[in-house]
């Protein structure tokens, strides 16, 4: 790691690449999964289903000396006609990357093709409250969007804690530009998603932000005013948010913010 620094309550942790990022991540989870665990029969953590967090889960998944069987799962978001065995949705995306190699207690499913989707909001809410969430891994959209709390959605003070969302063009331009559809049209326009309040709940926020196409992100979401303007903003305002960047992604960070 190169520098750390706090903007606000966000603590900030820089490194030069995003193999190194998504490492040095992977090791402070783990670590607080085995604390956590010491400590708790139980612990509950959310993740955030891109591309950004390949590397994290990649490490996360080698990761030795975490008993995974005491560990229930949740995912913060999902695209409404999506099933969980279907390739590009969310669900299937943790599968892949992480749950299909580790031995998890349990992976509760935002289900995207739920008939009655109020219903489905309300459950997985209860099932958050139920397991109070200890961590959540998180990315930042290219609009600051957290989960899929897009500018036009975002209310920090929601009083739901799942809702159906429309996405915006650029949320949906950005699932193209990672790779995950080929084209806009078959980006689906509405999503279930965590809140922020719901994800704000967590008690240790990990924030994996790698890439040049974050770099504004990144500095809208250290340098603008609070507000749901810029979404991720609001992570300024937890207590226990660290935020992962690499090189390309902190290019636009000011350095006289050292502590
Ligand atoms: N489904 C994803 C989330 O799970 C992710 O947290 C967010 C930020 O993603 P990214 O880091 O790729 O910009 O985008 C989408 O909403």
């Amino acid at each position: 790691m190169e520098k750390e620094y706090y903007v606000d309550r966000l603590k900030i942790k820089k490194y030069s690449s995003r193999k190194e990022m998504g490492a040095a991540a992977a090791v402070e989870v783990g670590q607080m999964l085995r604390h956590l665990l010491e400590h708790k029969e139980l612990v509950s953590v959310v993740f955030a289903s891109a591309p950004s967090q390949n590397e994290f889960l990649d490490g996360l998944r080698n990761y030795q000396g975490i008993d995974w069987s005491r560990v229930v799962a949740f995912h913060m978001d999902e695209y409404i006609g999506l099933e969980a065995v279907h390739p590009q949705s969310f669900a299937y995306f943790l599968n892949d990357r992480l749950f299909s190699h580790v031995p998890i207690s349990k992976f509760f499913y935002i289900d995207g093709c739920a008939q009655n989707v109020e219903e489905e909001c309300k459950r997985y809410e209860q099932l958050l409250k139920e397991y109070k969430v200890d961590i959540v891994c998180m990315g930042i959209g290219e609009n600051t969007h957290i989960a899929f709390n897009d500018p036009h959605v975002a209310d920090f003070s929601d009083p739901k804690w799942v809702k159906v969302v429309d996405l915006d063009e650029a949320s949906r331009r950005q699932q193209v530009n990672d790779g995950c559809f080929e084209r806009i049209e078959q980006v689906p326009t509405h999503a279930l998603t965590l809140t922020i309040p719901a994800l704000l709940s967590g008690a240790h926020l990990f924030c994996i932000v790698p890439g040049k196409n974050k770099a504004i992100a990144v500095q809208q979401t250290l340098y603008e005013d609070i507000s749901e303007l810029y979404p991720s903003t609001v992570l300024r305002k937890h207590d226990n948010a660290i935020l992962y960047l690499d090189a390309e992604s902190a290019s636009r960070v000011v350095m006289k913010d050292v502590t």
